[in-house]
């Protein structure tokens, strides 16, 4: 581990240096492309704007032999899109066991670095993958003379990388975030599903039989079955780890694109459980992504109404035979705040939350 002392220290003579803070930018979803596949490419400066993230995917979901492509791919819409002031581009590279990573990253750093905003490292397993890729990157930036530094994101898709998720979130300043990787990571843990993130029927709690008329337990009567969340331990550690080290937490994907219903609670689940966005794998999920990682008009007001109640912040006071104090009131800053990160982008969200 690094010194505290040196933990700011450029890691590559011309790097710039590392961010004091994670910018703050809204990333409700990150939306993946495959720069390989020519529709998608071409639906790319049309999503500038609408999109808080564009990555463009080089890993899994691209096939082996379009890797060059997608890589080349997504340099020429670097080049070639003007991406404004509320669209980041990111990029998934390959795995760093992968033949294709050293590649992805020397071709991405140096020829399209300054419009790189972070760059997701999937299946990392320790803080010593994001060591490696910190130092590389700080070679590559030197090299390419880039002048900010390019964020990591990591994917928590490994038994391994789980048990170590505190450590990787803190391992570098140049950590932004983490993302569950739910099918990488329930294969890896020997899961029994076969699906890309969201529940499963078998995952349930069922309610305790009722009596029958003997007074014994009616074990073959009707009883209530409640499907439970197969990711509320991942995802409620690894928003503790980010939250503890500074970075933002991510749902990842939703393989259902049909389900519009069932991916938005996904969605939901991890708002409320902290996290700041998800992945949309197709463009219907951008505007659920929106919906869900936006507060709500009510909660906004609310948040407000508390705010306006207990101007220094501490007391205790009764809002709607609530009683509120410095606690609720911290919940109600976390709200307030994320409405006007999001507001100073989104001219829609800042009227619906004025006239709240
Ligand atoms: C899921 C898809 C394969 C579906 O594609 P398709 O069958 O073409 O859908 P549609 O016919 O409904 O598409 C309508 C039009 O929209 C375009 N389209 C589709 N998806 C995208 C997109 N992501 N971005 C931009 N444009 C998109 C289609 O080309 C159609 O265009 P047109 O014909 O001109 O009207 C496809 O959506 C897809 O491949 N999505 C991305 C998949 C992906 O990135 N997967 C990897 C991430 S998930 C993962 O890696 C797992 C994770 O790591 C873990 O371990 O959990
Ligand atoms: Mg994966």
């Amino acid at each position: 581990m690094r010194s505290a002392k040196d933990f700011f220290a450029p890691l590559a003579v011309g790097a710039p240096a590392p961010a004091r803070e994670v910018p703050a930018r809204p990333s409700r979803m990150i939306h993946f492309f495959d720069p390989s596949n020519p529709k998608m490419a071409a639906k790319v400066p049309d999503m500038v704007g609408v999109a808080d993230v564009l990555l463009g995917n080089l890993e899994d979901a691209v096939v082996a032999d379009k890797k060059e492509a997608a890589r080349e791919g997504l340099v020429q819409i670097a080049k070639d899109v003007d991406f404004g002031e509320h669209t980041q581009l990111w990029t998934r590279v390959n795995a760093l066991d992968s033949p294709w990573v050293l590649d992805d990253l020397t071709t991405l750093v140096t020829q399209i670095g300054d419009k790189l905003d972070v760059v997701m490292v999937p299946k990392v397993q320790g803080p010593e993958d994001i060591h490696y890729v910190d130092r590389l990157l700080a070679q590559l930036e030197a090299k390419g003379g880039v002048q900010r530094p390019i964020m990591v994101h990591a994917i928590l898709e490994t038994a391994r990388g789980m048990a170590n998720v505190e450590a990787i979130a803190g391992a570098s300043p140049r950590m932004q975030g983490i993302s569950l990787g739910p099918a990488d990571l329930a294969a890896d843990r020997r899961m029994k599903t076969t699906r890309v993130g969201g529940g499963h029927p078998g995952y349930l709690v069922r309610q305790d039989p009722s009596k029958g008329a003997d007074g014994t337990p009616d074990y073959q009567g009707q009883r209530t079955v409640f499907q439970q969340d197969l990711w509320h331990y991942t995802i409620a550690r690894m928003v503790d780890a980010c939250a503890m080290h500074g970075i933002f937490p991510f749902y990842g994907p939703f393989g259902d694109i049909k389900d519009v219903v069932a991916c938005e609670d996904q969605f939901r689940n991890a708002f409320l459980l902290g996290c700041v966005g998800a992945w949309s794998l197709h463009p219907v999920q951008i505007d659920i992504a929106k919906k869900v990682f936006s507060p709500s008009a009510e909660d906004v007001a609310h948040a407000r109404e508390v705010r306006d109640a207990m101007p220094s912040g501490g007391g205790a006071v009764m809002i709607d035979g609530k009683m509120e104090d410095d606690a609720s009131y911290k919940q109600c800053m976390v709200i307030l705040e994320l409405a006007e990160r999001l507001s100073a982008n989104d001219p829609e969200l800042a009227k619906l939350y004025a006239e709240a």
